[in-house]
């Protein structure tokens, strides 16, 4: 029999690759004679779900349940695994070749002893078991025998289209809370963060930019300027050094490992002109730098420059704005 482990999303569906694994063991099932296919989840399916597995043909969906399931540990997950396997006497483990169904896989092989075939693609001869796995980033194509029993391999994504079962499985959900040893905690996601909304793009096309470097002095010294390009209708564009020092957010950061702009004006203030800004900068049209030293290359380099201490400058400049628009 073949046991597969099905991924799902934080909404509670089976996640579309892990489907395709289940399409893809339905076919190895079919062509070994018919041998059942057991589905492994971690944590309480509902109902839906259970019926969804049921569609692609799982005899069984297994449940891994407990404190060592709440939360992602790769070794933890394949000793859950193994234990099912083990139980059920599955010849073949398998799931989609995401990085987590590579990584339970990998112990799951390395504790079987046995070797793992990565992002398969399709299937040749039963005996001796034949895979042709994607290598090289999917560059070239290799063929590999898993004469060893259990066989374990993950399917490369889209390598098959999901599709239900013309019959579908009885889907009989069995509880499951094989122990796990410490050591199989060690390493295990501890909290998760939303990824920072990607806000560059209005830096990215704007006429005028505000620049400002470590010469604002702290995460405080940002008022002058940020005034300045609300003013000017601008976004605010910074240094590195900003970005890592944590006093603006990293959208904002200008140069070869933040945004590159190409405004008319770009108005750096208190940035020094490192190549990696520059090479983010270059193609504005007009630099107008401030900055205390006159030898620093953003100076050197800009069409013009006002040299003085920002904290003075912009000031006079944001107040002279406003007299005149008055
Ligand atoms: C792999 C790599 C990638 C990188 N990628 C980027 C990148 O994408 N973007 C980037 O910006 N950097 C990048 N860097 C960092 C880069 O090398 C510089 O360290 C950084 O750009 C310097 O930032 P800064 O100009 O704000 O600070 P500094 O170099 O310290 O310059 C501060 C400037 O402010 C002036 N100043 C000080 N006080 C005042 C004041 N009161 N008024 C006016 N002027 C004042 C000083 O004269 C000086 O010119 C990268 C570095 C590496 C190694």
């Amino acid at each position: 029999m073949i046991v597969v482990l099905v991924e799902v999303t934080p909404a509670g569906e089976v996640v579309e690759t892990s489907l395709e694994a289940m399409t893809f063991a339905r076919d190895l099932a079919a062509a070994g004679g018919g041998v059942p296919i057991d589905a492994v989840v971690v944590g309480q399916p509902d109902e839906a779900l259970v019926g969804t597995l049921a569609s692609y043909g799982a005899r069984r969906v297994h449940a891994l349940t407990g404190p060592a399931y709440d939360s992602f540990s790769g070794a933890a997950w394949a000793a859950g695994l193994m234990a099912v396997r083990e139980r059920a006497g599955a010849v073949v483990v398998t799931a989609a070749g995401t990085p987590r169904g590579n990584e339970v896989l990998a112990h799951v092989a390395a504790r079987s002893g046995v070797p793992m075939a990565a992002n398969v693609v399709s299937f040749g001869s039963l005996s001796p078991f034949t895979v042709t796995r994607q290598v090289v980033g999917g560059a070239a194509l290799e063929e590999m025998s898993l004469a060893q029993r259990p066989a374990v391999f993950s399917l490369a994504g889209h390598a098959v289209e999901a599709t239900p079962a013309p019959a579908a499985g009885v889907g009989e959900l069995v509880a499951e809370t094989p122990e796990v040893a410490d050591a199989d905690l060690v390493a295990r996601v501890v909290s998760t963060e939303e990824p920072e909304p990607d806000l560059s793009g209005t830096l990215k096309s704007a006429r005028v930019v505000v620049g400002a470097g470590r010469g604002a002095g702290s995460a405080e010294g940002f008022d002058d300027l940020l005034e300045l390009a609300e003013l000017l209708d601008a976004p605010l564009g910074v240094s590195r050094v900003v970005t890592s020092l944590g006093w603006r957010p990293h959208h904002e950061q200008v140069g070869q490992t933040g945004s590159r702009i190409s405004p008319d004006l770009y108005i750096p203030c208190g940035i020094s002109g490192a190549i990696q800004h520059w090479a983010g900068c270059s193609s504005a049209r007009t630099i107008l730098a401030i900055n205390t030293d006159p030898d620093a290359p953003m100076v050197t380099k800009a069409t013009h420059a006002v040299i003085g201490d920002l904290h003075e400058i912009i000031p006079a400049v944001n107040a002279e704005i406003r007299r005149r628009r008055a």
